[in-house]
């Protein structure tokens, strides 16, 4: 039996943590601009684990980094933890952490939401640097957010993702795939982030992995009471994990639906029938294998 965070039983208090409120993200293109998120609104409680599906260019990542406050939002407000993410001029709001300023479109990401906000990458060896070793991969985000007893949080953190000691002064290359998004999931909580974007954290894995990682991901959201944002092509990822889903399509969010609706196929509109298909074909091929064939 599958138990998605934020099921019936776990720690969500239903304040929002996350809000996506007429979100419109526009980038200039060669030939004028285009808009990769259109009028996109949604919340995720504190402690609730909320899914974004849809296909490649649907809009899922953007929707993640403008929470980073690192695209041009053309339209709409964000916020995180009651702070708005984006806006130049709201550091006299104050917050849990101070003000999450970012500085508009220019890419800079104040301090406490880059602390609060922590981000899971598709590709681990991508994301990881190459010629730092897991020791100075961990550190490195504690110096920034000038967190001290460094040695006893990377200790901590790598047992927590159950990678033992020996990881600690090993490279990218000398680690497995899940080894790597296990060091990722670790540099991203060794801060203590209150919400986890993950985009993809599973695709680029070996199937017999994916479970291990996406069994990981639950434990520790729940130990930690995360709130957790996930992107996925995959309805079965996203129900392994989450108690409700977005469904996007052309940069539009154009359903939300609770898990329970999606596993009763109670869904309004075609195009979540077609990913619910498309995952159908998947269970049937790799489910079994990877051990998320509950999760719809
Ligand atoms: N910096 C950019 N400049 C111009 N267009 C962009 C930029 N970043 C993304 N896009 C476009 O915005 C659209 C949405 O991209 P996004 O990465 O959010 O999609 P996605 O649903 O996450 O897909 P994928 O799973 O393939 O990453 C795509 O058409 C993409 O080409």
């Amino acid at each position: 039996m599958n138990h998605p965070i934020n099921s019936a039983t776990n720690h969500a208090t239903g304040r929002a943590m996350i809000e996506v409120d007429a979100l419109t993200v526009r980038f200039r293109t060669k030939t004028g601009t285009f808009d990769a998120v259109r009028d996109a609104s949604f919340q995720v409680h504190a402690g609730e684990a909320f899914g974004l599906v849809g296909e490649s260019g649907s809009g899922k990542s953007t929707v993640l980094r403008a929470l980073t406050g690192l695209v041009p939002v053309a339209g709409g407000r964000l916020s995180v933890g009651g702070c708005a993410v984006g806006t130049p001029d709201h550091a006299e709001h104050g917050g849990p952490r101070g003000a999450y300023r970012t500085s508009g479109t220019s890419g800079k990401r104040d301090r406490s939401l880059q602390r609060d906000v922590q981000m899971v990458f598709q590709d681990p060896y991508g994301s990881l640097h190459p010629r730092f070793t897991v020791d100075q991969t961990l550190r490195e985000p504690l110096a920034i957010n000038r967190l001290d007893r460094e040695d006893e949080r990377i200790a901590a953190a790598l047992r927590e993702v159950g990678l033992g000691p020996a990881f600690r002064f090993r490279y990218p290359h000398q680690l497995s795939g899940g080894q790597r998004q296990r060091v990722a999931i670790a540099r991203a909580l060794i801060v203590e982030p209150r919400v986890l974007l993950l985009d993809e954290p599973t695709s680029a894995l070996d199937v017999s992995v994916q479970a291990e990682i996406l069994n990981l991901l639950r434990r520790l959201a729940r130990e930690r009471n995360l709130t957790i944002l996930l992107v996925s092509h995959n309805l079965a990822v996203i129900g392994f994990l989450c108690s409700r889903v977005a469904v996007m399509r052309n940069g539009e969010i154009v359903e939300e639906l609770g898990i329970d609706a999606v596993r009763a196929q109670q869904v309004r509109h075609a195009y979540t029938r077609s990913l619910l298909q498309a995952t159908a074909g998947y269970r049937r091929d790799a489910a079994d294998e990877i051990g998320v064939d509950a999760a719809l």
